[in-house]
C-alpha cells in the first residue's frame, strides 16, 4: 500500500485537532482512503501539549516542510494573509499539493494561488476554510454540480452566532467573546469574527464556488454584530423574527450581490434556530431548490474532519497516480465567469426600521408618506407607549423588499423630519422565499 507523507505546518487548536484525529481514526481512515497517511513532518513556533509527537520530526520553521521532499501534501494551519502566502506559493512551488483551513488567504490571494497551482498541475483544498467541519464546499462543487445556483446564505462565523446567542440569553458581549476565544472558536484577531471579515472571506469563497466567479473578497459589504443591541433582539422577536449575522450571496442580472450583515430571520425557519458555534449554509440551485448544511462551524476536531477529508482526496488522486481533480472553484479556469459584485446601494432587502418620534396624532401617517414617496411598503408597525424620559416614542416597523438606494434617500428623509430624534436604526431582513 503507498505511503502519503503529509506535513503539518501550525500546532494550535486545528494543528493538534487534526494531528490527534489522524492519529485516533488512522486504521479507519486508511481503509476509506486505500493507502497510508502518514505525518512526517511538524513544524509550528511552540509545541502543542495536547498532542504527542512521538518521532515526527519537529521544528518551528514551517518552511522545513515546504523544503522537505519526502512531503507529498503540506497542511497550511497557521493563519494569516502573508506568510502563510509564501508557505503556500512555496510549496506549490515545490511541487506539493496543499490543504488549508485559512479562509483569510484564499479569500485574499486564492486567484493566485489557484493559478499557480494549476500551472504545476497540484491540489489545493481548503474544506476547513468554510463553515469549519461542514462539508459545503464539497457539497457545492460536487453534489450540486448539475444546478445553476441562484443564492446562498448562511451563519458562517461560530463566534459571532455564539455570542448573539448567548446576548440572547442575557449574557454580556465581552464575557461571551472571552469564552469563545478560550474554547478556541475565535481568530487570532476576533475582531475579524465581530465585525464579519471572517464571515466576509467564507462569503467571497462560497460565492465564487456557487457562481464560478473569481474571488472579489475587497468588494464584498461587511457589517458585523458589535451595534446588535438587545434591544432590537427584543423587538425583533415580537414581530416574529431572530436577528442572526449572515453572509449572503445572489447572482443578479449584470452581477452578484455579496453582503455580510445582522439580518431578521423569520423564526420559524430552521436557519433562525441555529444557535451556538453552530453553522448553517442553505444554498439555493435550479434543479433541487434549497438545500441546507448544518453543523460545527469552528472547533478543534470538528474543523480537522473537514481539513482530514481533503487530505483524503489528495492521498486517493496521489496513490492512484491519477491527475483528475476538481477545479479549484468547482468550475474549469475558462469558464468561470467575469460577473462584479455590486454596490450595496444596489442590493434587494427588506429591512426592519426603529426611530425615535414625537409623541403626537399624525406622525406615523408623515413616516408612511416618506416611505410610499420611495416606493417602500410597510409589512408591520409596533408603536410602543412612551418609555423613554424625553417623551418620545418609539416606531419599530418591518418593510417589504426595496432597492437599498431607495432606503437609503427614505431614511435620510426620516432623519431631516422634524418629529424624529436622533439617526434611524436599520437591519436588513430576509426571508428566503
Ligand atoms: N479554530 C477554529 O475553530 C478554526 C476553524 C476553521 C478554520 N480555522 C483556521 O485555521 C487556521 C489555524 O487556526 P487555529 O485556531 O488553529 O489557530 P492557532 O493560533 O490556535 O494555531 C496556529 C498555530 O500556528 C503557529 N504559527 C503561526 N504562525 C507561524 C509561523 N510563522 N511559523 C511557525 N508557526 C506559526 C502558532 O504558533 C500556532 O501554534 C486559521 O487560518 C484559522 O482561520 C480555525
Ligand atoms: N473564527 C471562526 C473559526 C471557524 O472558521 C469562527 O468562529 O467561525
Ligand atoms: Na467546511
Amino acid at each position: 500500500m503507498k505511503d502519503v507523507r503529509v506535513g503539518i505546518c501550525g500546532l494550535g487548536t486545528v494543528g493538534g485537532g487534526t494531528f490527534n484525529v489522524l492519529n485516533r481514526n488512522a486504521s479507519l481512515i486508511e481503509g476509506r482512503a486505500g493507502c497510508t497517511i502518514r505525518i512526517g513532518r511538524v513544524a509550528s513556533r511552540r509545541q502543542n501539549d495536547r498532542i504527542e509527537l512521538g518521532d515526527i520530526p519537529f521544528s518551528n520553521d514551517i518552511f522545513d516542510v515546504v523544503n522537505d521532499p519526502d512531503i507529498d501534501v503540506v497542511v497550511e494551519l497557521i493563519g494569516g494573509y502573508d506568510v502563510a502566502r509564501e508557505l503556500v506559493l512555496a510549496a506549490i512551488e515545490n511541487g506539493k499539493h496543499v490543504v488549508t483551513a485559512n479562509k483569510a488567504l484564499i479569500a485574499v490571494h486564492g486567484n493566485e494561488i489557484f493559478e499557480a497551482a494549476e500551472k504545476k498541475g497540484v491540489i489545493v483544498a481548503y474544506e476547513a476554510g468554510v463553515a469549519g467541519g461542514i462539508p459545503v464546499i464539497k457539497a457545492i462543487r460536487e453534489g450540486l454540480v448539475a444546478n445553476r445556483i441562484d443564492w446562498i446564505a448562511g451563519i458562517i462565523n461560530g463566534t459571532g452566532n455564539f455570542i448573539l446567542t448567548e446576548m440572547n440569553a442575557g449574557r454580556e458581549f465581552s464575557d461571551v467573546l472571552k469564552q469563545a476565544q478560550e474554547l478556541g472558536y475565535a481568530e487570532a484577531d476576533p475582531t475579524f469574527d465581530v465585525e464579519g471579515i471572517d464571515a466576509a472571506h467564507k462569503l467571497t469563497i462560497l460565492a465564487s464556488a456557487g457562481f464560478g466567479v473569481p474571488l472579489q473578497f475587497e468588494r464584498a459589504y461587511t457589517e458585523g454584530i458589535s451595534k446588535v443591541t438587545p434591544y432590537d433582539i427584543k423587538h425583533a422577536e415580537m414581530l416574529g423574527y431572530r436577528i442572526k449575522h449572515l453572509g449572503i450571496a445572489r447572482r443578479r442580472e449584470g452581477g452578484i450581490e455579496l453582503r455580510v450583515h445582522p439580518t431578521l430571520v423569520p423564526k420559524e425557519l430552521l436557519i433562525a434556530q441555529v444557535d451556538g458555534v453552530l453553522n448553517a449554509v442553505l444554498v439555493d440551485g435550479d434543479a433541487v431548490g434549497q438545500t441546507m448544511y448544518y453543523g460545527a462551524g469552528a472547533g478543534d476536531e470538528a474543523t480537522a474532519s473537514a481539513v482530514i477529508a481533503d487530505i483524503v482526496d489528495v492521498a486517493r488522486a496521489v496513490s492512484h497516480g491519477s491527475t483528475q481533480r476538481v477545479p479549484y472553484l468547482g468550475f474549469e479556469p475558462s469558464a468561470l465567469e467575469d460577473l462584479p459584485v455590486l454596490p450595496v446601494e444596489d442590493i434587494y432587502s427588506a429591512y426592519y426600521l426603529r426611530m425615535q418620534a414625537e409623541d403626537h396624532p399624525g406622525v406615523l401617517a408623515k413616516i408612511s408618506s416618506v416611505l410610499s414617496e420611495h416606493g417602500i411598503n410597510i409589512e408591520s408597525v409596533v408603536q410602543k407607549e412612551s418609555e423613554l424620559s424625553n417623551g418620545k416614542i418609539p416606531v419599530i416597523m418591518l418593510t417589504h423588499t426595496v432597492q437599498e438606494r431607495q432606503m437609503n434617500q427614505a431614511i435620510a428623509e426620516l432623519e431631516a423630519l422634524a418629529d424624529i430624534d436622533g439617526p434611524v436604526v436599520r437591519i436588513r431582513a430576509e426571508n428566503f422565499s
